[in-house]
This record gives C-alpha cells, structure tokens and sequence, in this order.
C-alpha cells in the first residue's frame, strides 16, 4: 500500500481531459443552498454539496493506477489505518474544497466484492468519448462498451470496467467540463418514491427525468446544482423491478452539512431513516450521520467545516 502514498508525491499521469484541465479552475464554488421543503427551515438554510462516493476496492494500488491512466484522475489524498485494517484513496479532477471525489476502500486482505445489481454506473463526462475510449484501449482499460449513440437516444457513450467491476459510463458533453465527476447511477424500485426522498429529506433538486419506454427505463436526475457543473444522482427505474440485490461493494454517497445535529433532525422529521446518529468518528473526529434511501441505500452527512480540516491535515 506504501506504493500508493509514493504515488500521491509523484503522480504525473496523462490528462485525456485536456478541456477540463484547461477549464478555469471553479472558483470556491460554496454548496448550494439547499431547496426548502415545506416544513424545514433548516434545509433553506443548510448548505449541502455532493462530496464523494465510497466504494469497496479489491486492489488499491492497481486501481489508483487504472484511473490515473486511463481516466486522466489524480490522486488527492491517501490514508492508511492500518489499526482497523483498511486503507482509503481519494481521486479526482480538482481539490476536494470544490470538486467531487471517489473515495476507494481496501480492506487488507479483501480482494474481491460482489457489485450486486443495484450499484449501475459513474459517469465520467468528456468532451470527446471516441478518442477517450481509445486512450482507455492504450491504457490497458477494460472498454466493455464501445462508443456510440445510447440506445434510443442520442447520446455518445461508452463503458469502461475498472479492476473490481465498477462500471465507468464516459458521457459526451459539449462545452467546458468543469466537473468531469458527472453521476453516480443506482437502480430504484420506485422512482416517485426516491424523488420525493431524495428532494424533500435531502433537500435536492429534481434536475430532469427522461423516459425510454423502448428500452422500458425511466431515469431521474437530481443533485444540489445543475448537471453542466456538478455531480449528480442518476437514478434508475427499470419498468416493473421493484428491487435489487444490493451486493457489499458500493457503500455510499457523503454529502455536506453545516451541521450534522440539525440535519439527523431535519431528515427524521421529514420521514427518513437516520441509521447512525450524529457525532465525532472515532480517532478521525470528523463528525457525521447516516441515513438509507428508499431502496436501502446509504447516505453519510458530513460536518462540512470537519470536512475541511481533514483537508488541511492531508
Ligand atoms: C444518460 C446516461 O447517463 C445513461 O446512463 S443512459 C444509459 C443507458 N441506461 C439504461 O439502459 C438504464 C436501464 C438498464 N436496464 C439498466 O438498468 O442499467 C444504457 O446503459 N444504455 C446501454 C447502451 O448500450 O446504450
Ligand atoms: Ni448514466
């Protein structure tokens, strides 16, 4: 795992994104402030912004690797707990204060995870999928869906595999890509109940749905700002499936708070399910919540200024 810390001093992987690291740097952008509910003044006041996702890996230093080289990604923060036995990566395309990030887990000795069939995707937008998807291919990546228009639609995608099995959907998008982090796809059993959560207990906005009834999916696109400039959930609806296997590899979302107390609050009362009360995590500090979706799934509120100084001391 040592070969992981010496990365982070050294990295000078290849940036494919040559659009997005020329981009300009996204000024501090703070988190959007939350869309009130009715019945919450604190989710008017709160200001939540998508962080990272948390996923299981089987093999750190391979996957550092991989999406260095074939994503263009850095690698921001490491750390190694070697008291619990895990260590975790962050990688990215900007400083963690404005910019989201994937967070991959090792458990020593764990090599491998079911993915399960309710984790789908991470989009990763470029502005150019066919020269990516080769730049993957020269890379050594696993192109396990070659570019093209989606089905039914006009959209040039692409899948790329990752050395645990996560799927990595490159998204053509025109413009500047200030945030190349563009989605985290999960399938939902209900798509007006995950709406209603994920607007009205975690505050977010309903951004787009798009219906394929060729294909018999519906999708809904929500998150704390607009697609174009911030990460997103992308949720799933598959006609008729009304639930899925969750498998132990994806974890969960974080996403921001000015104050993990009144957030616990503010969830419970509008009807959600916190599953880890409010307070410091042991031997880091920084303080947290949990709660799970509709579907089970699990989001983590974050201290926001915790969160910073975690940062500061990286
Ligand atoms: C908009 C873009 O971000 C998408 O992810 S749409 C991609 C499309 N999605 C689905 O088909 C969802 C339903 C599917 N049954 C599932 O559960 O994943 C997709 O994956 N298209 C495949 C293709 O080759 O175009
Ligand atoms: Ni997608």
């Amino acid at each position: 795992m040592q070969r992981a810390a010496a990365r982070l001093a050294s990295w000078t992987a290849p940036q494919p994104f040559t659009a997005a690291a020329r981009a300009p740097r996204a000024a501090r952008r703070m988190a959007a402030p939350v869309q009130a509910a009715a019945g919450s003044d604190w989710l008017s006041q709160d200001e939540r912004r998508m962080l990272h996702a948390v996923y299981r890996v089987g093999d750190m230093d391979k996957t550092i690797k991989y999406y260095q080289e074939c994503f263009g990604m850095k690698l921001l923060r490491y750390r190694d707990i070697p008291e619990d036995k895990y260590s975790n990566a962050f990688l990215g395309y900007g400083p963690e204060e404005t910019h989201f990030a994937m967070e991959l887990t090792y458990n020593y000795g764990v090599d491998s995870y079911d993915l399960g069939e309710g984790f789908g995707h991470f989009g990763i937008a470029a502005p150019d999928v066919y020269k990516l998807v080769d730049a993957v291919k020269a890379a050594g990546g696993n192109v396990s869906r070659e570019a093209g228009p989606v089905k039914g639609g006009k959209t040039v995608i692409a899948f790329v595999d990752d050395p645990t099995g996560y799927k990595f959907e490159l998204i053509q998008r025109e413009g500047e890509i200030p945030e190349p982090l563009a989605q985290v796809m999960l399938r939902v059993g209900d798509l007006d109940r995950s709406i209603k959560f994920y607007t009205e207990v975690l505050g977010m906005k309903l951004l787009r749905t798009r219906d394929n009834p060729e294909y018999k999916y519906t999708l809904a696109f929500l998150g704390y700002g607009p697609e174009e400039s911030s990460t997103v959930f992308e949720l799933t609806y598959n006609y008729g499936k009304e639930g899925y296997e969750k498998g132990n590899a994806y974890a969960q979302v974080a996403i921001s708070t000015k104050d993990v107390y009144k957030t616990a609050e503010q969830v419970k009362a509008a009807g959600g399910n916190v599953t880890r009360e409010p307070g410091p995590v042991p031997g880091i500090g920084t303080k947290i919540l949990a709660c799970t979706d509709p579907d089970g799934y699990k989001i983590v509120f974050v201290d926001n200024e915790d969160f910073l100084k975690e940062l500061e001391q990286k």
